[in-house]
């Protein structure tokens, strides 16, 4: 709920100055030449900061005894005036070293003295330099309301340098600017700021010249300029002017206008008259104007200019952000009290939105009465069949702020129907906790006694077209209602068929709720592996099956149960040797033998096993893996018994645990694991990998039990091992 204040303020704050923001940044990087420009000037002598008055002035009055003013820019050019040896009046940039003259000052260009009013009034006088104030004001409010965004985003303070994912383009820039440009911008923020503050007099920077007792000056000892104390110990660039004596009249003195003080100087005896200090202010002043304009050093002038130009991007990339935020809003045709179909999102940018939406409006297409909310608007659907789910995951495996309100709600308003529901988790694996907040969410669903599961969870991720449309085919199976990957998800997704051939298609006597085995050649090598999935089409229409693979020894083998009138089995069990068959084989990567885990535990029912034979056949490097397989009865087990046993002394599979469902004893795939809870949940302390496959019921028993085993052995919900990658599933 916080990071929506901040966020919101940072948006409000940006809005309500971004007109002034962008002519302010503008006219700040034409003003960062000026000191550039400025400083390229060869006026600035060598070893300049080390000059003392008492080395210089003397030489000075030398060479101009008409020297009436002598002063030192923010530059550390050093100029005088008064009059030459003719009597001619002399305004001139001079060597302070040995008086030489070095150039003439120019005054500022027509362009930058143009510039320099709109930056600083807008040419609106007082009223113009009151809202440029007001603009420094909220800049720095909105950079502090950034930099709070920035250190929610990174996860605290002390993970405020570390890397960013990148993920989305406008947001990624945003943030990485952000963080490099946050200090120059604090800065100028700041030094605006007090600037104006000092402007309408808010600040007080009065200076007082000091009071000097002509009664108490002194005629007497007469000393040279060069052994007066105080040019001695004061540097040239601590001075910002220095009147010299009309004449040599003892009352006549020297004043030197410094950056922090005014001091009186007795011509004659060099002894300080008198001494006027400026308030604090004045130095937090001249300090804010060197911050502000870069006067005194070209490279900050420069940094100065970059920060400008960010700031420009920031107005850019800030908006393109809140434009694809708000594009995700959508007016729904049908009430959440009505519809058949609720689409419920989790959505911090509006990218997981847009996916939704996208299977809102094909059901909206198809005839069905669907409403689409953020999870946050979670309630009543009395009329609702389907509740799908699509959320993104934020910071470490939380809700989106559209769904930080769903867990509490759903425990409170529980539906009066059966619901069928299937959740869709969007995320990045630049993440360690990779969509844990879609795992959380199907964890609770699957404990509500009105939900249904329709599929098993299914990832995006990196909002990948691919992924989206695994779901969207295991979905539309389940639902009837077809739903594809639009284009507005992505326009260039096209799966390619493939042609293969029947090698083998038995038992021939297979009946009804029994399975058999389709033994597949591909006429070309193509990059499938176990755990694939392939899609056909039995009627030539838009009507699509999938199937798990398994890949052994070349061949894809596809393990089917047979159902009464189900057009994708029926079909397949009508393929005879030789037979060619199109297909397209889909990618699913999540569910691939996982290469880099230590050891591999695989659970199956039914046909589930599938994708395991080839895996076991793939573990070539004999890394301990364990299946755990329920079946009917003994004989569905037969057909595999000799390939595992095979594996086994192969050393590609190390344990093996059959359950029977419908023998003498009972047994289902999840008793088996609740027997060894202890084996289990050291297998995930050690880094382990369970992979499940099989029916959606079969993995809802299996998952409760894992939920406690390591919500009690290990401390850590099922959904911490799920978004690291621990436990990978694909049921159906
Ligand atoms: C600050 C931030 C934190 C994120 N944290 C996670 C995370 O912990 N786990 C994850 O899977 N994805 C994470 N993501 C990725 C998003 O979930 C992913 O990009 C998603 O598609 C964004 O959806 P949205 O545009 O609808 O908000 C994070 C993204 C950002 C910007």
């Amino acid at each position: 709920m916080t990071i929506s204040i901040w966020r919101y303020s940072h948006l409000a704050l940006a809005i309500s100055s971004f007109f002034l923001l962008i002519l302010a940044s503008v006219t700040g990087i034409i003003l960062a030449f000026e000191p550039v420009s400025a400083n390229l000037q060869p006026y600035r002598v060598k070893h300049f900061d080390e000059l003392r008055l008492a080395e210089t002035l003397p030489v000075l009055r030398t060479a101009y005894p008409g020297i009436t003013e002598l002063s030192v820019n923010s530059q550390g050019f050093v100029q005088i005036k008064g009059s030459d040896d003719e009597g001619q009046e002399l305004t001139a940039y001079v060597d302070p070293r040995n008086g030489r003259v070095l150039g003439k000052p120019v005054p500022q260009s027509a362009f930058f003295q143009w510039v320099t009013a709109l930056h600083r009034s807008l040419f609106l006088h007082e009223t113009g330099r009151f809202f440029i104030g007001l603009t420094s004001f909220l800049l720095l409010l909105i950079t502090i309301s950034g930099t709070i965004l920035l250190i929610q985003r990174q996860r605290g303070v002390r993970r405020f340098f570390s890397r960013i994912a990148k993920d989305d383009s406008a947001q990624y820039y945003h943030v990485v600017l952000g963080r490099l440009s946050l200090i120059p911008i604090i800065l100028i923020a700041l030094s605006g700021t007090y600037l104006s503050l000092v402007r309408f007099e808010l600040i007080d920077v009065s200076k007082h010249s000091p009071e000097v007792d002509f009664d108490a000056i002194k005629s007497a000892p007469l000393r040279k300029t060069s052994e007066f104390e105080i040019f001695k110990t004061t540097k040239l660039s601590a001075v910002e002017s220095i009147a010299f004596p009309f004449s040599t009249d003892v009352e006549d003195y020297y004043t030197l206008k410094l950056k922090t003080a005014e001091i009186a100087v007795n011509q004659v005896t060099g002894e300080v008259l008198a001494r006027a200090d400026y308030p604090k202010a004045v130095s937090f002043t001249n300090l804010s104007l060197d911050l502000h304009t870069g006067r005194a050093n070209s490279i900050w002038a420069i940094v100065l200019a970059v920060a400008s130009v960010n700031i420009l991007v920031f107005i850019y990339t800030g908006f393109a952000i809140t434009l694809k935020r708000r594009s995700s809003r959508t007016k729904n045709k049908f009430t959440a009290e009505e519809s058949k179909f609720v689409i419920l999102v989790g959505s911090e940018n509006g990218s997981t939105f847009r996916f939704a939406k996208a299977i809102h409006n094909q059901l909206l297409k198809a005839g069905e009465k669907s409403f689409i909310s953020e999870m946050n608007n979670y309630g009543a659907f009395p009329k609702a069949a389907h509740l799908i789910v699509v959320t993104a995951t934020y910071g470490l495996g939380d809700p989106p702020t559209s769904a930080a309100k769903f867990k509490a709600m759903i425990e409170e308003y529980p539906q009066q129907q059966s619901i069928h529901y299937s959740v869709l988790g969007f995320g990045s694996k630049a993440y360690p906790e990779f969509c844990k907040f879609a795992y959380d969410v199907n964890y609770l669903l699957s404990a509500q006694a009105w939900a249904l599961s329709a599929t098993d969870i299914h990832t995006v991720n990196d909002k990948s077209p691919q992924e989206f449309s695994l779901w969207a085919e295991a979905w539309s199976q389940q639902s009837g209602v077809q739903v594809t990957v639009a284009p507005e998800c992505y326009s260039g997704y096209a799966g390619k068929m493939e042609k293969l051939q029947t090698r083998s298609n038995y038992p021939e006597t297979t009946l009804p709720g029994e399975s058999f085995t389709v033994s597949l050649k591909m006429r070309k090598r193509l990059p499938v592996k176990s755990g694939d999935l392939m899609a056909i089409y039995p009627l030539n229409d838009h009507r699509e099956r999938l199937y798990s693979i398994g890949v052994i020894d070349g061949e894809i083998r596809l393990n089917v149960k047979l159902h009464e009138g189900g057009i994708g089995s029926s079909f397949l069990r009508q393929l005879k040797a030789g037979q060619m068959l199109k297909a397209r084989i889909i990618v699913n990567k999540h569910f691939h033998f996982p290469k880099g885990a230590p050891e591999v535990l695989m659970i199956s029912n039914g046909t589930g096993i599938a994708p395991f034979l080839g895996m076991i056949n793939e573990n070539s490097k004999h890394k301990p893996c364990h299946l755990y397989c329920g079946f009917r009865e003994h004989a569905s087990y037969e057909r595999y018994r000799a390939y595992l046993d095979d594996s086994k002394a192969q050393s590609k599979l190390l344990s093996l645990y059959p359950a029977f469902s419908r023998e003498t004893t009972k047994q289902y795939v999840s008793d088996l694991i609740e027997r060894d809870a202890d084996f289990i949940a050291n297998l995930l302390k050690r880094g382990g990998v369970i992979m499940i496959c099989g029916s959606l019921a079969m993995l809802k028993d299996v998952m409760d039990i894992l939920e406690g085993i390591c919500q009690s052995q290990t401390g850590k919900g099922i959904s911490f091992y799920q978004s690291h990658n621990q436990v990978l599933t694909d049921c159906y």
